[in-house]
């Protein structure tokens, strides 16, 4: 993937049912759609196949390199000649299931795999009760891939929750974070746009986060609200709660003016953070 600079990238906001081949076609549909826009770089969302509910996770699971999903998203990725991140999926390898992202290039060939590393287990007294660990193992390690010349991280939704971790792949020389997420109905009012805008800053970095759409009748009902947020904490283009496919331009010369303008990556203190 050459960026040139300006790189024009894609988010795939769709919303998930119970039916895995469905929710794969509505995923090919939008890939075309950012692809034909001219979309180098197209995002899926966290459990784009997959209710989330993490009893349906093992039902839904599959295993590299044969499960149908990762096939087919290996092939929308060399069709289009596009870099994709898969969102993600439940994984099984052995008897684990992880929450994976599956990251293909312009050949289909895989170039990244972030297995999610902070499970959701929260019990939030205003009703947002979710225990991924029952089902799902945590990954074990910050990804961070070059593609081109683009350097980029992958993590998963809760984990965006960590600014420890995204100063870890920024370190890494990642100068775009991604987040596939699903983000409910209470937090993600509260917090996602916050958060979404502070880890840019914090790192100055471009932050992409995909989420589902709100869908009709689903027992967990996500937040949507996919957003681009330049380094400087603009957002670039935001999705509301519905389907849509987002599309806008990463210019990384502006990246580089806002760390040369505001040098706060120079100025870190190390010794003063220690716990
Ligand atoms: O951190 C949150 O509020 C939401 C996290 C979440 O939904 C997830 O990790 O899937």
């Amino acid at each position: 993937m050459s960026t040139g600079e300006k790189l024009k990238i894609g988010i795939c906001q769709l919303a998930v049912r119970n039916d895995k081949s469905l929710n794969m076609d509505q995923a090919d549909a939008m890939i075309s759609q950012a692809a034909g826009q001219g979309c180098r770089l197209v995002i899926l969302p966290e459990m784009f196949n997959c209710p989330y509910q993490s009893e349906l996770f093992p039902e839904y699971a599959e295993t590299w390199p044969d499960g149908p999903t990762i096939r087919r998203l290996a092939a929308a990725a060399a069709k289009h000649r596009i870099t994709l991140v898969g969102g993600s999926i439940p994984e099984r390898e052995h008897e684990k299931i992880f929450n994976t992202s599956f990251v293909f290039g312009e050949q289909g060939n895989l170039v990244a795999r972030h297995r999610k590393v902070h499970l959701f287990d929260v019990d939030i007294k205003d009703g947002t009760v979710f225990q991924e660990s029952k089902t799902l193992t945590a990954g074990d390690q910050a990804t961070v891939v070059t593609v081109g010349d683009l350097t980029f991280g992958v993590a998963i939704c809760y984990d965006i929750r960590f600014q420890a971790f995204a100063r870890t792949m920024m370190l890494q020389g990642a100068k775009l974070l991604i987040y596939p997420a699903a983000f409910g109905p209470v937090t993600g009012p509260a917090h996602w746009e916050l958060l979404m805008r502070s880890r840019a800053i914090d790192n100055q970095v471009f932050i992409v986060g995909a989420a589902p759409a709100k869908t009709p009748g689903a027992e967990y009902q996500a937040y949507g609200h996919s957003m681009a947020v330049d380094p400087w904490g603009n957002i670039l283009v935001r999705a509301e709660e519905d389907e849509a496919v987002l599309s806008c331009e990463l210019d990384f010369s502006f990246l580089e003016k806002v760390r040369s303008e505001l040098p706060i990556l120079q100025h870190w203190r190390d010794e003063f953070y220690k716990e």
